[in-house]
């Protein structure tokens, strides 16, 4: 029996163990897609206690400790004590085996703190004072785990409307081992059907010195967003649609569509079809000038829980795959701009493992020599990032892509220790290839392996976003 979570995890082969060991190990993070706070980087905040860091915002964790049965005061409640949450997460834990929180947590303990012993409600009190001591020391804030980390590049999650004061902090200081740079988020933008979306323009309208009422002035706003973002060192782009379409409306139809928003009056399905698709288009168009990359994640249904959304708001684990619906949609927006000839560097990401092929499919058709692997699909996303997850995503782009191009993996996580996520990903990928060589299904080439392992763990991604080094 192998022992649990040793050196050797997930590596069932000498050839995976020599590929993760030899290669994956050492390979730098760039993490191109987080929720993570570019405050807590600039302040090189200090966390309290290991609750703070790993119960302090991130809704994968929140949703275990609900689905074990604990009241919400003692999940994201002000009442209970960071032990007494530590304890209910601690209680949850063991029983959740095949999680894959169970695993990143264990790999957390035992990178960050030195703690190998599996975590149980038994001994949740000590491990809860053994991991406080250690995020006392001085090289445990955030700009030290960062660094112990290997990473070399964050992009945050950011507005275009953000003044993006704590990047600036950061580059004028220059005192974390990694870059971070803003990745534009522009869904307040695009959510022309929601509540808020006026006070939102006029947010946007005030950062960009423009008074937005039509298409063209969000264009004459987001010209100057983009250019700030540009100077702030953004590469990447990022926007969540629950499914993807394909609209198109004339200048005059946008229009109106904006003024009944800034009104506040209801639109249309069909008119948030037609506004998303002119907003995107023009945004992609952007993008596609300055080599940025678009990502759209797609296939989520957020928020499902009223109740909990009127409490705690969105982002905080009542969400859920959406069936596949976004086929023809994505493969009309994708020639819509491919017909235009700005079709970006892009990465799509579905919330249903049901698109794999659907995607490596699509993929094929819209390749194009801007780069090696211009359209991509994104690692396995949100619910799909397990093990299984991630093995599925890996097998179903190599049989229909090519496999060595893949961007390896991002932590999309809310919290400073989930750089573990990269070393799951990691272990994963030389067991697949592993296995794949010791079957004979591909030559035991040394210098064609070590190539496909370093770039799909890090090359890769620098090759394709560019960033400033
Ligand atoms: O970027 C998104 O929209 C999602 O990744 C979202 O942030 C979600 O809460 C998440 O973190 C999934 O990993």
């Amino acid at each position: 029996m192998k022992q649990f979570m040793d050196k050797d995890f997930l590596l069932d082969t000498a050839t995976a163990k020599h590929l993760f060991h030899d290669y994956a190990e050492h390979m730098p993070i760039i993490d191109y897609h987080c929720h993570i706070s570019p405050q807590e980087i600039a302040e090189d905040h200090h966390f309290r206690s290991i609750t703070e860091v790993w119960l302090g915002g991130d809704h994968y964790k929140w949703r275990l400790i609900r689905s074990n049965g604990t009241p919400e005061e003692k999940v994201t409640g002000t009442e209970s004590t960071d032990l007494e949450k530590f304890v209910e997460y601690a209680k949850a834990l063991p029983r959740a085996i095949g999680n894959p929180l169970y695993h990143w947590s264990h790999l957390e303990l035992q990178r960050y703190f030195g703690i190998t012993e599996p975590l149980s409600e038994k001994n949740a009190e000590d491990i809860f004072n053994r991991c406080n001591a250690k995020l006392q020391e001085k090289d445990m804030g955030v700009q030290g785990l960062i660094k112990q980390s290997n990473v070399k590049v964050i992009c945050t999650t950011d507005d275009p409307a953000d003044d993006l004061k704590w990047h600036q902090k950061l580059k004028d200081e220059n005192t974390c081992s990694a870059k971070v740079y803003p990745a534009m988020r522009p869904d307040k933008l695009m959510n022309v059907d929601k509540a808020g979306y006026a006070d939102y323009m006029a947010r946007l309208g005030q950062a960009a010195g423009v008074e937005i009422k039509t298409f063209a002035d969000i264009r004459k706003a987001m010209d100057k967003r983009i250019a700030f973002f540009e100077e702030m060192g953004c590469r990447a782009t990022d926007h969540a649609l629950e499914y993807v379409f394909c609209r198109e409306a004339d200048e005059q139809t946008v229009d109106a569509i904006i003024a009944k928003a800034l009104k506040g009056e209801s639109i249309s399905k069909e008119e948030t079809e037609a506004y998303k698709t002119a907003v995107l288009t023009y945004l992609a168009g952007e993008y596609y000038k300055r080599g940025w990359v678009m990502q759209l994640h797609f296939a989520t249904l957020r928020d499902l829980n009223s109740e909990m959304y009127r409490k705690l708001g969105p982002d905080t684990g009542f969400d859920s795959i959406a069936e596949g619906n976004c086929c023809k949609g994505l493969i009309a927006f994708l020639d819509h701009l491919n017909e235009l000839h700005i079709l970006p560097k892009t990465v799509l990401y579905s919330g249903t493992p049901n698109d794999n092929a659907m995607i490596g499919t699509i993929i094929g058709a819209f390749q194009g020599p801007e780069a090696r692997g211009k359209i991509q699909q994104g690692a396995a996303w949100w619910f799909n990032d397990t093990k299984q997850g991630m093995i599925d995503q890996m097998t179903s782009i190599a049989n229909l892509s090519v496999f060595g191009n893949i961007l390896g993996m991002l932590t999309d996580s809310r919290s400073f220790l989930s750089y573990a996520r990269h070393e799951y990903y990691r272990r994963i990928l030389c067991n697949w290839i592993g296995n794949l060589v010791e079957n004979g299904e591909y030559p035991n080439d040394e210098e064609a392996l070590r190539q496909l392992v370093e770039d799909i763990c890090y090359n890769n991604v620098a090759n394709y976003f560019q960033f400033q080094m």
